[in-house]
């Protein structure tokens, strides 16, 4: 199967005076459909990384192909509307919108793309509200609901606009094990449902292994060493 998104001799550095290099000639494609996750210690370049597949930072030199395109010679512009239409984000705090309702706040991606919401999107989100288990808390506002409901929400919103491209930087780090299982099995479930491509940044090896691939990231490389980890090699 193509791949839907590409990184092409990717390196980053930061700073201007004093330069700090934290990604060194990253290549990875990754298939549609395809459920990954990355793994690797604290400071390996794992959000740098992700960051700049989902156009939010650009790589110091290296090329970006999302869906056939090469973003390099993109602006703004051409780049929010790329990312609005292609890549869905799911992080570690939700920032869901507390004065809103549950439903409200899944909605809200779609009514900033259309300025407007139709009937279409309103059964999508309550389609999407059934998937991801909040029938019960569709019309509470997003305070009043727990932890891991939340993250649930947040998962849902990330869907409204059906991107290609699902990315997620611990989108578990702040629930408890139990429930970091049952979002990771809600995540697999709409991986295969609506068969968007899921790129996940996990410390949990127990989820990692939940994925079609392990990406374990070393001082800001790809590492190519056989890993195993439960009953995966990669
Ligand atoms: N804006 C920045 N300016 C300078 N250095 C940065 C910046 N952002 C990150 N770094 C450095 O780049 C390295 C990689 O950071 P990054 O956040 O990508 O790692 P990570 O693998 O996601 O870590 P963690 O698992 O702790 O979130 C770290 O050494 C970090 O200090």
């Amino acid at each position: 199967m193509a791949n839907i998104l590409e990184l092409k001799n990717i390196n980053k550095i930061y700073g201007e005076k004093i330069k700090t290099q934290v990604l060194f000639d990253i290549n990875l494609g990754f298939e549609e459909s395809s459920f990954n996750s990355i793994i690797g210690a604290s400071g390996s370049g794992k959000s740098t990384l992700m960051n700049i597949m989902g156009t939010l930072d650009k790589a110091t030199n290296g090329e970006v192909i999302i869906d056939g395109k090469n973003i390099s010679n993109m602006n703004k512009n051409q780049l929010a509307s790329l990312r609005n239409e292609t890549i869905g984000f799911i992080f570690q705090f939700h920032y869901l919108l507390p004065e809103f309702t549950v439903l409200e706040n899944i909605l809200m991606p779609y009514k900033i793309k259309h300025n407007k919401v139709t009937k279409e999107a309103l059964n999508r989100a309550n389609d999407l509200i059934e998937i991801v288990g909040l029938g019960k808390v569709r019309n509470n506002k997003a305070t009043d609901i727990s932890g891991g409901q939340q993250q649930r929400a947040a998962i849902a919103r990330s869907l409204i606009n059906n991107p290609r491209i699902i990315l997620g930087d611990e989108p578990t780090g702040n629930l408890d094990s139990e429930t970091t299982e049952t979002v990771y099995d809600l995540l697999k479930k709409i991986n295969k449902e609506f068969k968007s491509t899921f790129i996940v940044i996990t410390h949990n090896k127990r989820v990692a292994e939940k994925a079609d691939r392990i990406i374990e990231i070393k001082d800001g490389k790809v590492n190519n060493d056989i890993i195993n980890i439960g009953n995966i090699s990669i």
